[in-house]
C-alpha cells in the first residue's frame, strides 16, 4: 500500500469540511472529551441527529435509549464518533459531482448497505467493534469517489471501458497508475482509521489473495468486507442480475455459520435499515424484494404458502373425492385438483406438474395403477410422490403398486388423521427434493461461473497485458499449428519478426510511460493492418512476430514493407510532442530444409539482425541460407 503523498493525484481528493473537520481534529488531541465533542456536534443538527439514531440502533447494544448527543457520543465512543461525522460529513458533500460516468448516489447507496452489512455481521460474529466497523464499511470504497473527484474526465473513461474482461484495479492502475483500493487505504490512513482496519479494506476485493493467516482477525474481517461487499452488490444490481448473485451469498452467509433461512433474515432486516437509513442521509435504496424470493428456484406454479403443496387428487368416488377434497384444501390448506379417472388426471398432472398425487386404485379406463406407470415414464413424472388409496386388496397387489412407482398407500375409507400423518411423509419428501434441486442450481452456478474464470484465466496467461495482443506462448503456438497446417496441405508459410528502432532512446528520452504507449500504439497499428490470414503478436520487449499463412517469400516481403511504411508513417503523441519511430523487419518463408517452426523464427531473427545491421528502418529476408536488404 502506497501512502497518500506517494501517489501521483493532480486534482483535488474528497475531503471532510466544516463540523466534522473540526471534530476530526479535535480527536487528534489526546485530551479531547464528550462534552467538547457534543458541544460541537450540536451546531449541526443533522450529524446530532445521526449520532442518536446510530446510538440508538440495535447493534450500538441494548439499554435505555439517549435522547442527547453527549450520550451518543459516550455511548458511541469517541472513535466511531469520529468516523462517522467524516462519513455523514463525505455522504452530504458528493452526491453529484463532475464526474459524468461515476453514478454518485448509487456509489453512496451501495456503500450505506455495505455499512450496514458490515456493522451487523461483525455484530453476529463478535469480530471487532460494529458501530466503528459501520463507519469503515461506509468508507471502504472511498477510492472510487477519489478517483471520480481528482479525474473526473479520465475515471468517465476507465469506468466505459469496464467490463468482464479487466478488473475495474488494472484499468485504473493501467490509465490513472494508482487504484481505487490504494487510494481508499491512503486516505483513511491519512484519517486517522488504524491499520488493522485499513489493511483488510485494502484487500477486500481479493481475500484470498490478502495473505493473512488463516483464522486471524484480519483475515476474518477481510471476509466479512467481502461478504458485506456482495450484499451490497445485490442491492444495487439490476433486477435481472439479482438471482444469479445470491449462490455466493448462501455460500459466503454459510461460512460464517449462517443457514439460509438466517441469511435470508438478516439481509432483509438489512435492506429494511437500508431504507431507514437512506432516507436520512438521502441516498437512494431499492426496492429489493425478500431474500427468499429473489434466492428461489423457479417452479411451474407457485401456491399460496410455502409449507402447501400441490395436489393431484384422482378419484371417481365423487363423495370420497369431496371429503378428500375439504380435508387437503380446506383443513390442510393444500392447493388441490380433482380428476374423476386416471386418464383426465394425466392431462391435469401435464398442465399443473402437482408435487403429490394421491390415486384410487380403481377408476373407469385408466386406474391408479396405469396412471403410475404413466407418470414414472415421464422425466418429470419421476420425482412426484405417489400415494394410492387402496380397497379391499391383496398383498400381492399392493407388492405390484410398489412395483408400478407408487411410493406409499392409504386403506379406504381413508382416515383423516393416518391421511395427515402420511402427508408429513411427502411434504418432507418434497421439501429434500426442492433443496436438492437448489444444490443442483447452485452447483450448476458455480460451475458455469468456473469455467468463466477458467476460460478468463487461459485468455490472461496467453495475452500481452501491455498491448492486448497474444503473448509469446500464444504466438508460438499458433506458429506450431500453422507450421503442422502448411506441412499438411503444402501450401507457404512466412514469419516476420518486427523490432522497433532505437527503442531505449524513446525509453530515455521520454519516460518508461511513453515507451508503453508507443509500444501500445505500434502493436495496434501492426494488427489494424494485418490481413485475415495473418496474426501478430508480442514476443516481449519492443519484438513483435506476425505469423502470414498461405503467403510466400515474395508476398510476405512486400507485406513487411507495407507496416515498415506505415510505422514510419505514424506520429505517436507524447504529452505536447509528436514521436516519429520506424521499426527493422526480418523476413522468412518455409523451406524444405527447415525441420521445424523454431528454424522458420530463426531465420526471421537472422534476417532481422541483418536488417539492422544495415542500418534499421528496413526488411531483409532469408532465404536459403543467404541473407538480403531491401534498400528503402
Ligand atoms: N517502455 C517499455 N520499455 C521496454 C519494455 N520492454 C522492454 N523495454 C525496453 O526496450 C529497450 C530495448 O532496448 P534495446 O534492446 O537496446 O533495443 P533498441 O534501443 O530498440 O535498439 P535496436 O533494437 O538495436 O534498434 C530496453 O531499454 C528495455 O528496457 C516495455 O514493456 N515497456
Amino acid at each position: 500500500m502506497k501512502k497518500l503523498e506517494n501517489i501521483a493525484i493532480t486534482g483535488e481528493l474528497p475531503s471532510p469540511k466544516g463540523v466534522a473537520l473540526a471534530i476530526l481534529e479535535m480527536c487528534r488531541r489526546d485530551d479531547t472529551t464528550a462534552a467538547e465533542i457534543a458541544h460541537i456536534a450540536h451546531t449541526d443538527p443533522a450529524l446530532a441527529g445521526r449520532l442518536i439514531r446510530h446510538a440508538n440502533s440495535a447493534a450500538a447494544g441494548n439499554g435505555r435509549p439517549v435522547v442527547a448527543v453527549v450520550d451518543a457520543i459516550l455511548r458511541l465512543g469517541l472513535g466511531t464518533v469520529r468516523n462517522l461525522a467524516l462519513g455523514f460529513s463525505l455522504v452530504d458533500q458528493y452526491q453529484n459531482g463532475p464526474c459524468d460516468g461515476f453514478d454518485y448516489r448509487t456509489f453512496w447507496s451501495h456503500s450505506l448497505l455495505m455499512a450496514l452489512a458490515l456493522q451487523k455481521f461483525c455484530a453476529l460474529t463478535h469480530i471487532g467493534q460494529p458501530d466503528e466497523l459501520f463507519a469503515c464499511g461506509l468508507l471502504s470504497r472511498i477510492g472510487c469517489l477519489a478517483l471520480a473527484t481528482a479525474y473526473p474526465a479520465e475515471y468517465t473513461n476507465v469506468l466505459g471501458l469496464n467490463g468482464p474482461e479487466r478488473t475495474l484495479t488494472d484499468l485504473e492502475q493501467e490509465h490513472l497508475q494508482t487504484d481505487h483500493n490504494e487510494l481508499s487505504a491512503a486516505l483513511l490512513t491519512d484519517w486517522g482509521i488504524p491499520g488493522a482496519l485499513v489493511e483488510p479494506i485494502y484487500h477486500h476485493e481479493n481475500p484470498d489473495a490478502s495473505g493473512f493467516s488463516e483464522g486471524s482477525r484480519p483475515y476474518r474481517l477481510v471476509h466479512l468486507l467481502y461478504l458485506a461487499k456482495r450484499v451490497a452488490d445485490l442491492g444495487v444490481a439490476a433486477e435481472n442480475e439479482r438471482s444469479g448473485r445470491t449462490a455466493e451469498l448462501l455460500l459466503l452467509g454459510g461460512r460464517i455459520g449462517l443457514n439460509c433461512e438466517e441469511l435470508g433474515a438478516t439481509i432483509d432486516e438489512l435492506v429494511r435499515q437500508w431504507h431507514e437509513w437512506g432516507e436520512l442521509l438521502k441516498i437512494p435504496a431499492s426496492a429489493l424484494p425478500p431474500f427468499a424470493q429473489v434466492s428461489a428456484p423457479p417452479r411451474p406454479a407457485e401456491s399460496g404458502s410455502p409449507a402447501a403443496l400441490r395436489v393431484l387428487l384422482a378419484e371417481d368416488d365423487p363423495a370420497t373425492r369431496s371429503m378428500l377434497e375439504t380435508v387437503l384444501g380446506g383443513a390442510l390448506g393444500h392447493s388441490v385438483m380433482c380428476a374423476g379417472d386416471g386418464r383426465e388426471a394425466l392431462a391435469l398432472a401435464i398442465e399443473a406438474m402437482p408435487q403429490i398425487v394421491i390415486a384410487d386404485w380403481k377408476m373407469p379406463g385408466m386406474g391408479g395403477l396405469e396412471l403410475s406407470r404413466a407418470l414414472r415414464a415421464t422425466e418429470w413424472g419421476q420425482t412426484i410422490y405417489l400415494i394410492m388409496l387402496i380397497g379391499g386388496e391383496s398383498e400381492d397387489e399392493v407388492g405390484e403398486a410398489f412395483e408400478a412407482g407408487v411410493d406409499d398407500f392409504l386403506a379406504k375409507p381413508v382416515d383423516v388423521r393416518t391421511l395427515h400423518t402420511r402427508l408429513r411423509a411427502a411434504r418432507h419428501y418434497v421439501q429434500l427434493l426442492a433443496a436438492w434441486e437448489r444444490d443442483r442450481a447452485q452447483l450448476k452456478h458455480f460451475a458455469a461461473e468456473l469455467a468463466i474464470s477458467n476460460r478468463r484465466l487461459e485468455h490472461a496467461a496467453m495475452t500481452d497485458l501491455l498491448t492486448g495482443l497474444p503473448n509469446r506462448r500464444a504466438g508460438m503456438t499458433a506458429l506450431a499449428k500453422a507450421w503442422s497446417a502448411a506441412n499438411r496441405s503444402g501450401q507457404p508459410l512466412s514469419a516476420l519478426l518486427l523490432d522497433v528502432d532505437h527503442f531505449k532512446r524513446i525509453n530515455d528520452s521520454h519516460g518508461h510511460a511513453i515507451g508503453d504507449n508507443v509500444l501500445r500504439e505500434v502493436a495496434q497499428a501492426l494488427q489494424h493492418s494485418a490481413r485475415r490470414d495473418d496474426s501478430v503478436c508480442r514476443l516481449g520487449g519492443e519484438e513483435f512476430l506476425m505469423i502470414c499463412q498461405n503467403a510466400d517469400l515474395k508476398s510476405a516481403l512486400m507485406a513487411a514493407e507495407r507496416l515498415r511504411r506505415m510505422i514510419e508513417g505514424l506520429r505517436i503523441k507524447a504529452g505536447g510532442a509528436l514521436i516519429q519511430t520506424s521499426i527493422s523487419i526480418g523476413v522468412a518463408s518455409r523451406e524444405t530444409a527447415m525441420a521445424d517452426a523454431d528454424d522458420l523464427v530463426n531465420a526471421a531473427d537472422r534476417a532481422l539482425y541483418q536488417a539492422k545491421q544495415a542500418g534499421r528502418n528496413r526488411s531483409c529476408i532469408y532465404v536459403q541460407g543467404q541473407l538480403r536488404c531491401n534498400p528503402h
